[in-house]
């Protein structure tokens, strides 16, 4: 078989002509196969199954295997287009060389722009904007002819010559603005009618400084989130001196909503700021929907320690079935959370400062081998009542930030009375926040240039101290609110405070106590202490394994005083209905957390 013309010739030839010849192909037809057709008869013919005589296929064929076939993806270079890195060494060492290079006066680079030459200058603008700026004032006007006598450069146009003409300006901006505001509803329709949104537009805001947004950012309330989620029991730390305003009612909500099922306690702490009797009122009030503690967070002197520990027993032995439980803390910064687990375990395994947002991540610490804590960063939960002096006020945020502290005494004054404030900077016959800072940095010395005195100085000094317990305050249980000067009583009341005026109080006192004969209540704490023996021993069940590094000792009078606490102070949240029964309790209390702090003070 040939081709065209060659078979032609044959069929002629040998005189073979017409229709089934054979292969013959009529001309202009293509003679060859095409790929599909060659598929399609390799497949009929060399890829046949083999059969044996039963006609069954003993070898299949090629289109018939189920192997799969090796495949392999050819390489691409545009896969790693994304990816071209240089190490930094690399880069280094090339713009050394391409510097030097460039730096010699004999020679020259040629196909610049085949080099990344964004990568080899150095980058000087870092500064973006400010090096522009700094550009456009020193390079195209230099200092003396922009800044120097020799000004050549024109003053701004400003519309206004004095400082009290710019306030007028702002004044007026506004009235155009509610001006505009109003014209605005007149055209459309709604002229009349007053909305929320309304309301709020014709309130400027002024911008907030970032420091008061401390404690709310997504970090912290994922930290949180992490606390709860891996906790059983989350203890709430209030402040004693502010409870209500360091509750955090969006957290409360997300735990009976959502995890009912972890337990929920308030632990009232820095009791030792408060009057003991507005202590046992607020526990009594609190207690009413969680269980509530008090408790005096400090190593050597710790109060409500045991009753915290009996309690989280108790939890422990709810969950027998589970190895460990843990107990998260949360609250709004600086209330103790971290000084709690260090009371707890009698040694500082939590940084604790008088400052705020000092935890910055959940930390786990081992209290017991079946007790595990969570500190957790403090968190302020969205709050209309919490304004920028509120939240400072609640030493939720670091004073040493805010830019004008001074504007916040105001309020510091007007929640403590002027006695306090005399006796602890012993200054007198001030009239407003002004005058007293005023004062207050003339009688401390601190001035600035010119004799002028140091505002925001002293008053981030008033702050902390107002925060830190140097200055008696605390905001009184409802009620309380009767009882007119709630302060007063409370101060007079007090005992263990911070600063050098508790100090001073502290001493009459002891002297007071002293000469006092021993009363049947001061001798009752060793008798507890060995009442308590018992329990120690399944205590120490629990504290084994930890006794020599880890563990944590619990002194016996502190045991003893708070195991009697845990029954006394830790209501278990039913409402108290009767006046009387509430009178008995309240005393009770009170009584209880005197005689706690009595024996601290012995101690
Ligand atoms: N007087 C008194 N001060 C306390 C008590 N508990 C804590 N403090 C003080 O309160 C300050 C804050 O304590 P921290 O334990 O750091 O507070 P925190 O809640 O962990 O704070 P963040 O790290 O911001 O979450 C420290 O200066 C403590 O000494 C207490 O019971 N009484």
């Amino acid at each position: 078989m040939g081709t065209h013309k060659k078979e032609n010739n044959r069929k002629m030839r040998e005189g073979k002509t017409g229709d089934g010849m054979g292969n013959v192909k009529v001309k202009g037809e293509n003679f060859y196969r095409d790929a599909k057709k060659v598929k399609v008869l390799k497949r009929l013919t060399d890829g046949k199954a083999q059969r044996n005589a039963a006609g069954d296929i003993t070898k299949a064929a090629s289109y018939q295997s189920r192997d799969r076939p090796v495949a392999r993806v050819e390489p691409n270079r545009k896969w790693f287009n994304a990816t071209r890195v240089i190490s930094q060494d690399a880069l280094e060492s090339f713009r050394s060389a391409i510097n030097a290079q460039a730096s010699d006066p004999t020679t020259y680079l040629m196909k610049q722009n085949k080099l990344p030459l964004s990568l080899i200058e150095e980058q000087k603008n870092v500064n973006g904007l400010k090096e522009h700026a700094a550009k456009i004032a020193v390079e195209s006007q230099p200092f003396s002819e922009t800044f120097g006598p020799k000004a050549q450069r024109k003053r701004v146009k400003l519309n206004f010559s004095s400082a009290e003409d710019l306030a007028g300006r702002t004044a007026q901006m506004q009235d155009d603005y509610v001006d505009r505001l109003e014209q605005a509803r007149l055209l459309s329709g709604k002229s009349g009618e007053e909305s929320d949104e309304d309301e709020e537009a014709r309130t400027l805001t002024t911008a907030r400084e970032s420091v008061f947004g401390k404690g709310t950012s997504k970090r912290i309330w994922n930290e949180l989130y992490k606390v709860i989620d891996s906790s059983d029991v989350i203890l709430h730390v209030l402040d004693a001196r502010d409870p209500m305003g360091t509750r955090c009612r969006s957290v409360e909500k997300y735990i009976r909503t959502e995890a009912p099922h972890k337990h929920l306690v308030f632990v009232l702490n820095k009791v030792d700021l408060i009057p003991s009797k507005v202590a046992a009122t607020w526990i009594r009030l609190l207690s009413k929907e969680y269980p509530t503690l008090a408790f005096h967070a400090s190593i050597n002197n710790s109060f409500g320690k045991g009753s915290l520990i009996a309690l989280l027993r108790q939890f422990s032995s709810l969950h027998s079935d589970r190895k460990q439980i843990s107990v998260g803390l949360v609250g709004y910064p600086n209330v103790g959370k971290s000084a709690i687990i260090n009371t707890l375990r009698n040694k500082p395994v939590c940084k604790v400062a008088p400052i705020a947002g000092e935890t910055k991540v959940w930390q786990y610490v081992t209290l017991m081998r079946r007790i595990y804590m969570i500190d957790c960063p403090g968190v302020c939960p969205p709050n209309p009542s919490d304004t920028d002096d509120v939240l400072l006020m609640k030493g939720s945020i670091r004073v040493e930030n805010v830019e004008y502290p001074a504007q916040y005494v105001d309020g510091v004054l007007a929640r403590i009375k002027q006695k306090h404030v005399e006796r602890t900077y012993e200054l007198k016959g001030w009239t407003d926040a002004n005058t007293f800072l005023e004062m207050l940095a003339r009688a401390k010395g601190r001035l600035l240039k010119g004799g002028e005195p140091d505002m925001d100085g002293v008053a981030k000094i008033v702050l902390n101290d107002f925060i830190r317990g140097k200055l008696p305050w605390f905001s009184a249980p409802p009620s309380h609110e009767k009882t007119e000067d709630a302060t007063e009583t409370g101060v007079e009341g007090r005992e263990g405070r911070l600063g050098e005026m508790s100090r001073k109080r502290k001493r009459d006192e002891t002297g007071a106590s002293d000469r006092a004969p021993s009363t049947a209540e001061g001798d009752a704490a060793p008798a507890q202490a060995d009442d308590d023996d018992d329990d120690d021993e399944d205590e120490d069940e629990d504290f084994e394994g930890f006794s020599d590094e880890e563990g944590i000792e619990i002194d016996a009078e502190d045991d003893s005083d708070s195991a009697e606490d845990a029954q006394t102070l830790v209501s278990d949240g039913e409402a108290i209905e009767d006046d009387a029964a509430v009178e008995d309790e309240v005393l009770a209390i009170s009584k209880a957390l005197a005689q706690a702090k009595k024996a601290g003070k012995k101690k």
